[in-house]
C-alpha cells in the first residue's frame, strides 16, 4: 500500500477523529478484474467527543473503506492520500463478525480486552455483566459454530465494547439481527452516556431509520467515488423531515 496520509496523534478534547481531504484508490492490476478504483474522493468528515455519527450511502460506495481509515488502518492494496486525525483509542468492528471459532464465547469476548491490556479479572466481570445485557448470559461456553447469525453479531459487538475504548466505529453491527433483536442493540446503543464517557461512535448501516435513531449527525456518502454530499444532523422531535431528506440525498431521482 502507498500512502501520502499524514497522521496525528488524537487530542484529548475537541474533535476525536478527523478526516480531511481523504482519497483512497485501489489500483488495477494485470491480476485484477477491475481497472483502478477511486473507492473515496475528497471526504471530510470530523467527530467531535460525544457524538454519535451515522454514515450511509450506496453500496460500494467506500463506507467500509472510510471507517477503515478511521480505524488507523490501512486498505489493503489501497493508496491513501489526505490528513487524518486517528489514533489507537479506537476499537473497530468489522462487517465480518471475525470471531475465533476455536475459542468459545467468553474468551472470544476477552481478545480485545487482553490486547488493551486489561486486568483479566476486571475484564472477566465486566464481560459477564455484558453477556447478560447483550441477552447471550448462559452462552459463555459456547463455540462460536454453536451461536446464532445475530448471537455471533452481538458477541462481535460485545467484544468491540469490552475495552473501553473512546471511539467505536461500528461496521453494520446489527445486519445479521432480527427485528425484535435491532430494536434492542439499538436501544442499548442509544442509552450509552457517549458525553459522559467521552466516548464517540461512528456507526456504518444502510438503515435510514437506524441511523436516525441513534445518531446526532447522518453523513450521506454519494455512489463511488464516495464524496460527502449531505451532513446532516438530526432534530431529535422532528425525524420525519430529516428522513425526507436523507431519502432525497440517497437517491434524488426517487423521491422520498
Ligand atoms: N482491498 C481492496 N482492493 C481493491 N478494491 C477494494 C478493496 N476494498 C474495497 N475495494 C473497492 O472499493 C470500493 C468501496 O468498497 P467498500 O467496501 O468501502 O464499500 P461499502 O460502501 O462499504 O460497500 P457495502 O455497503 O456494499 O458494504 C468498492 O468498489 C470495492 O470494490
Amino acid at each position: 500500500m502507498t500512502s501520502s496520509l499524514s497522521t496525528e496523534a488524537p487530542p484529548t478534547s475537541g474533535p476525536a477523529l478527523e478526516v480531511a481531504g481523504l482519497t483512497v484508490t485501489f489500483p488495477g492490476t494485470g491480476r485484477r478484474a477491475v481497472g483502478e478504483v477511486v473507492a473515496l474522493q475528497d471526504v471530510d468528515l470530523r467527530v467531535r467527543v460525544g457524538e454519535f455519527v451515522a454514515v450511509v450511502g450506496p453500496s460500494g460506495c467506500g463506507k467500509s473503506t472510510l471507517l477503515r481509515v478511521l480505524a488507523g488502518l490501512t486498505p489493503t492494496g489501497g493508496s491513501v492520500s489526505g490528513r487524518a486525525v486517528v489514533g489507537a483509542a479506537t476499537a473497530w468492528m468489522p462487517q465480518r463478525d471475525g470471531l475465533l471459532p476455536w475459542r468459545r464465547a467468553l474468551p472470544n469476548a476477552l481478545v480485545g480486552a487482553r490486547i488493551a491490556g486489561l486486568d483479566r479479572a476486571v475484564a472477566d466481570a465486566r464481560a459477564r455483566a455484558l453477556f447478560d445485557e447483550f441477552g447471550l448470559a448462559g452462552f459463555e461456553r459456547a463455540w462460536p459454530h454453536e451461536l446464532s447469525g445475530g448471537m455471533r453479531q452481538r458477541l462481535a459487538l460485545l467484544r468491540t465494547c469490552l475495552p473501553g475504548r473512546p471511539v467505536l466505529l461500528l461496521d453494520e453491527p446489527f445486519g445479521a439481527l432480527d427485528a425484535i433483536t435491532r430494536r434492542r442493540m439499538n436501544a442499548w446503543l442509544a442509552g450509552l452516556d457517549l458525553a459522559g464517557h467521552g466516548r464517540a461512535v461512528v456507526l456504518v448501516t444502510h438503515d435510514v431509520d437506524e441511523a436516525l435513531l441513534l445518531a446526532d449527525r447522518v453523513v450521506v456518502l454519494s455512489d463511488r467515488p464516495g464524496r460527502v454530499v449531505l451532513d446532516l444532523p438530526v432534530p431529535r422531535d422532528a425525524t420525519d423531515g430529516a428522513r425526507r431528506t436523507l431519502l432525497t440525498a440517497l437517491d434524488p431521482r426517487g423521491g422520498a
